[in-house]
């Protein structure tokens, strides 16, 4: 009945696969956890367990299972598989957040494709800091295309403040990795050491008030609601009262886990399920931040700093103006806004422009928080809240 209680042994950090679709973020994912099960202290998560829905394997008081959850010699990661798909860069918007760094999967045979830029381009606007490069498929290309697309990624990172030259571009083979190919086994360890040495440890803001986004939202019969996310600052410990800001209630964290793992005490950085007292599956969804009480004010009004994707990044082939009524993507929340462009009038794609924003409903804001816009199904635009109210 018991199980094993998490025990925070190294650091802990939030990274993910970025890359344009079919590049082989899925297969590398899986060869990263198999590569590290040799090592002993990560469990191989076959390809097929990587790309099924939710949905499907949410069971018990667990953790999104979008993650896999690994260990190098000096560090603990959680990895979330960024699908490739435009339709989902919501996921990854949301999802990137929280990302202490990132892995851009690219296809040595194909190069540098829009959803490669794309997400280069939506890490910046979140907040993504360190980006190392698996240029995949190295297997099967040509070493002399492989040359210059290494270039073209350098440069690609570099256009958008990453310092192309100084970023490792590791060559790798997630297929034969996975296929147990020494000579590719080796470039997984190659590229985790890239990971280990350049994404710096994030600096974690566990002194301040207690924020959680949450992404998702489970019921296990008899105990209650669940929230899982991972926490943005501040600490929770089983026992204390919070605030659920969106279903408008508070409540007490009566349970704590982490990959399934009981623990005491939450911090910063942690991905975690939280079980709720007397919390109905109803009232909180998505979108909703579970805070310390009384630390956050939701407001529904912003100013902010926007860029507007240009049609080559797939974005509006037509300008906006005022009264532009897209979706908001801020934190794990999908809200409704009113545009005003004020004596600007007029934002046209490839443009930065400042915007005040009327939301269609209260949500917690800050200076320097991040979001996407989007429309239709794309995203469009990306920007930082500069003042609130
Ligand atoms: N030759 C070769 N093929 C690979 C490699 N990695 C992946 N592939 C193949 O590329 C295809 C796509 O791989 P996935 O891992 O599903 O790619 P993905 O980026 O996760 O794709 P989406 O999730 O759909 O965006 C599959 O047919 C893989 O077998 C590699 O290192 N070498
Ligand atoms: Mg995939």
């Amino acid at each position: 009945m018991s199980k094993t209680a998490y025990v925070r042994t190294k650091p802990h950090l939030n990274i993910g696969t970025m890359g344009h679709v079919d590049h082989g973020k899925t297969t590398l994912t899986a060869a990263i956890t198999k590569v590290l099960a040799e090592r002993g202290s990560t469990g191989f998560v076959p390809f097929d367990r990587i790309d099924r829905a939710p949905e499907e394997a949410a069971r018990g008081i667990t953790i999104n299972i979008a993650h896999v959850e690994y260990e190098t010699d000096t560090r603990h990661y959680a990895h979330v598989d960024m699908p490739g798909h435009a339709d989902y860069v919501k996921n990854m918007v949301t999802g990137a957040a929280q990302l202490d760094g990132a892995i851009l999967v690219v296809s040595a045979l194909d190069g540098i494709m829009p959803q490669t830029a794309e997400h280069v381009l939506l890490a910046r606007q979140v907040g993504v800091d360190h980006i190392v490069v698996a240029l995949n498929k190295a297997d099967a290309g040509d070493e002399e295309l492989t040359d210059l697309v290494e270039l073209e990624i350098r440069e690609l990172l570099s256009a958008h403040g990453y310092g192309g030259d100084s970023a490792p571009v590791v060559r790798v083979s997630g297929l034969r990795a996975l296929e147990g190919d020494p000579r590719w086994t080796a470039s997984i360890d190659a590229l985790l050491d890239a990971v280990d040495t350049y994404v710096p440890l994030p600096e974690r803001y566990v002194d301040a008030p207690f924020l959680l986004p949450v992404e998702n939202v489970l019921t296990i019969t008899g105990r209650g609601t669940v929230v899982t996310g991972a926490v943005e600052r501040g600490t929770v410990r089983v026992g204390d009262r919070v605030e659920v800001l969106g279903a408008g209630t508070e409540s007490v964290v009566t349970g704590l886990e982490t990959f399934g793992k009981p623990m005491e005490e939450a911090q910063a950085g942690d991905n975690v399920a939280l079980l709720l007292r007397g919390v109905p599956r109803d009232a909180v969804r998505r979108g909703h931040v579970v805070a310390a009480p009384g630390s956050v004010v939701p407001s529904r009004s912003f100013t902010a700093r926007v860029y507007v994707l240009s049609a080559r990044e797939g974005g509006r082939t037509t300008p906006v103006s005022t009264g532009y009524r897209p979706q908001f993507y801020l934190r794990t929340a999908d809200v409704v806004g009113d545009v005003d462009l004020g004596e600007t009038a007029l934002a046209r794609p490839g443009d930065t422009v400042t915007m005040t924003v009327r939301l269609g409903r209260d949500v917690p804001l800050e200076p320097g928080l991040g979001f996407a816009i989007r429309e239709g199904g794309r995203t469009v635009g990306a920007g930082t809240v500069t003042a609130v109210g």
